[in-house]
């Protein structure tokens, strides 16, 4: 080590010989060999230029700082490879405190030391990543880390994302090492931006070494509807600033010309929904032979059979590109479908996929069709209860208008809807009234249900419970964005009795309160132990030790499995005084 100074020594010695003795000043303090021996930096604090910790050391052949033996090794390797190191000031991480199983690993520089197996599944483990297939790489805990061109590691900083979330950390080096993948993670937890950033930095590594003058797109995203299109695009284009990164939207509404004049005029990335991307295929010569990356966003929705046939024909007309399937919901048929897709695929699971993010609580009403809308309005009408912006969802493009109609007439509140028999400028315009404040609610039927980052939303309605308990999932989903705290309020009644198995299953395992005509339900048969025993209890009374109270119990097994003859330990909302 002939580097580093003591930056405590060099910078602060009049501080701190004030109140050291001096023998204390210049001890030779072990060095940190690895990143993650090294603390965070504090704020006015110098930060390593490699990973952001604390740079308690200065590089003597740059006079950067840096935080360890490990980061020295970095740096000098990528000015010897003449590329500056990415991150000049990384803005300050939460770390887990006293956490040391977190690595850095640089994909571009094999030769650094990286953790032992045994500790990157802890490291795993600790973040809840699961992964499935054969030689997965590790996991990175910064952006700089697997060698992203500067300018978008500059632009995530920007963008504020100042450290990889865990979909993030697992998905970009699994991504960047070329590997088909599928992916499931929660809601709300970065999925876009993990197959966006190694789009990016792949395709500004194409065109900056091409010599050819091909200008024909490099990767395709398909989602399903058109606002989620919009919005990757959107994103892709805020991290592909001042790259060599073009984009183009292809959705139906937009018109047909444009998005051809803009793909001939050469883009790297194309967005679109699976018709209209069939639509300008069938019509138009578009050269798809460089498309090496092909992102299936709501894989499940996209293999549903709706969607499965366009998204096949696209598929088919690339020469086995790379696979990036993503979805909150996945189950085993769509990992049996991902498989005939791509070979040798990844699977990724982060957090809590299949259920709705833990960040949201659920508040489930019992309430009859008819006395929907006079509920919805004491809601809105109520401070309490009220947190605009709120999403409602319902179930028909005409209950989307008659609904909003009804709120502002009710409330005065400003309102606008949105589904897919508005015209695309219409649909443009109300997303972007609501998003930018300019109206606090917004009726909507699916269309808004899945992907959709809508940033401020913290309370959603769900006025008709959606089809599916994966519809369910997304749409409680646009309560919290990267586990913000939200509240989705469910209006439920025996006309969603095709549900009511799944949704007590969710509630339970999200331990939300279960309305008692749910629970009683017999469509609810099964969930608990099954009907037989639950119709023998559902009469009974308990009398409570010598108190004169009678509590009816509503076919609870649960609070027989309790086995507490006073009801003390059963659950207070299964007892009815
Ligand atoms: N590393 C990061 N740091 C900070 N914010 C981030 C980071 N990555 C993503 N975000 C932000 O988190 C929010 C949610 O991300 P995103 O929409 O990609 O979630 P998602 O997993 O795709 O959710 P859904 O399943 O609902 O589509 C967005 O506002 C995005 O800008």
């Amino acid at each position: 080590m002939q580097v580093l100074y003591s930056y405590v020594y060099s910078m602060h010695f009049d501080q701190i010989s004030k109140s050291l003795p001096s023998y204390m000043l210049l001890a030779d303090l072990p060095v940190k060999e690895r990143c993650f021996e090294q603390r965070e930096a504090l704020p006015g604090e110098p930060r390593c230029v490699v990973c952001g910790r604390y740079g308690e050391y200065i590089c003597d052949q740059t006079d950067d700082d840096i935080c360890s033996v490990e980061c020295k090794t970095i740096l000098l390797a990528r000015i010897a490879a003449k590329t500056k190191p990415a991150v000049k000031a990384a803005k300050r991480v939460n770390l887990p405190l006293g956490d040391e199983s977190f690595c850095i690993k640089d994909i571009n520089f094999p030769n650094i030391p990286t953790l032992a197996d045994s500790r990157i599944s802890s490291l795993r483990t600790k973040l809840d990543i699961c992964v499935k297939g054969d030689a997965v790489p590790d996991p990175i805990m910064c952006f700089s880390a697997c060698g992203l061109p500067e300018k978008l590691v500059h632009n995530l900083e920007t963008a504020g994302y100042c450290m990889p979330t865990p979909v993030q950390m697992q998905v970009i080096p699994a991504s960047m090492s070329n590997r088909s993948l599928l992916v499931s993670a929660d809601t709300g937890s970065g999925k876009t931006a993990s197959f966006l950033i190694p789009i990016i930095a792949h395709c500004s590594q194409v065109r900056s070494q091409e010599s050819t003058s091909n200008q024909g797109p490099l990767a395709i995203v398909l989602a399903p509807t058109r606002e989620l299109c919009l919005q990757v695009e959107e994103q892709a284009k805020v991290l592909g600033k001042g790259l060599p990164f073009k984009t183009a939207l292809v959705v139906g509404g937009d018109p047909l010309p444009q998005q051809i004049y803009r793909i001939e005029n050469g883009i790297e990335l194309i967005v679109g929904t699976p018709g209209r991307l069939i639509d300008l295929l069938m019509k138009h010569n578009v050269d798809l032979t460089y498309v090496s990356v092909f992102v299936l966003d709501e894989v499940d929705c996209l293999l549903e059979r709706g969607f499965r046939d366009q998204a096949m024909q696209i598929f088919q007309s690339l020469s086995q590109p790379q696979v990036m399937m993503f979805s909150a919901t996945l189950h085993s048929e769509v990992e049996k479908m991902s498989n005939s897709l791509a070979k040798n695929v990844i699977s990724i699971s982060c957090g809590n996929p299949n259920r709705p993010t833990k960040s949201v609580k659920q508040v489930v009403i019992w309430v009859e069709s008819k006395k929907k809308k006079q509920k919805i309005f004491e809601i809105m009408k109520s401070k309490q209860h009220f947190k605009p912006p709120a999403v409602v969802f319902v179930s028909s493009r005409v209950g989307a208008d008659l609904l909003s109609e009804a709120i502002t007439v009710a409330t005065g509140l400003e309102v606008v809807s949105i589904h897919g028999e508005k015209t695309m400028k219409e649909r443009r315009e109300n997303l972007r009234r609501f998003l930018t404040g300019e109206v606090s609610v917004v009726v909507s039927t699916g269309v808004l249900g899945r992907g959709m980052d809508l940033l401020k939303v913290r309370q959603v309605i769900l006025f008709d419970i959606p089809n599916s308990i994966d519809e369910y999932i997304h749409q409680v989903g646009r309560a919290s964005r990267m586990g913000e705290e939200g509240m989705a309020v469910v209006f439920v009644n025996e006309e969603d009795r095709r549900i009511f198995k799944e949704l007590v299953q969710v509630l339970k395992t999200a331990g939300a309160p279960i309305p008692r005509e749910l629970a009683n339900s017999r469509y609810t048969a099964g969930v608990y132990v099954g009907s037989e025993r639950k119709r023998k209890l559902s009469s009974r009374s308990i009398y409570l030790k010598d108190k004169l109270v009678i509590f009816r119990v509503h076919a609870i097994p649960e609070f027989e499995a309790c086995a507490d003859p006073t009801g003390a330990n059963c659950p207070r909302l299964f007892l009815n005084a």
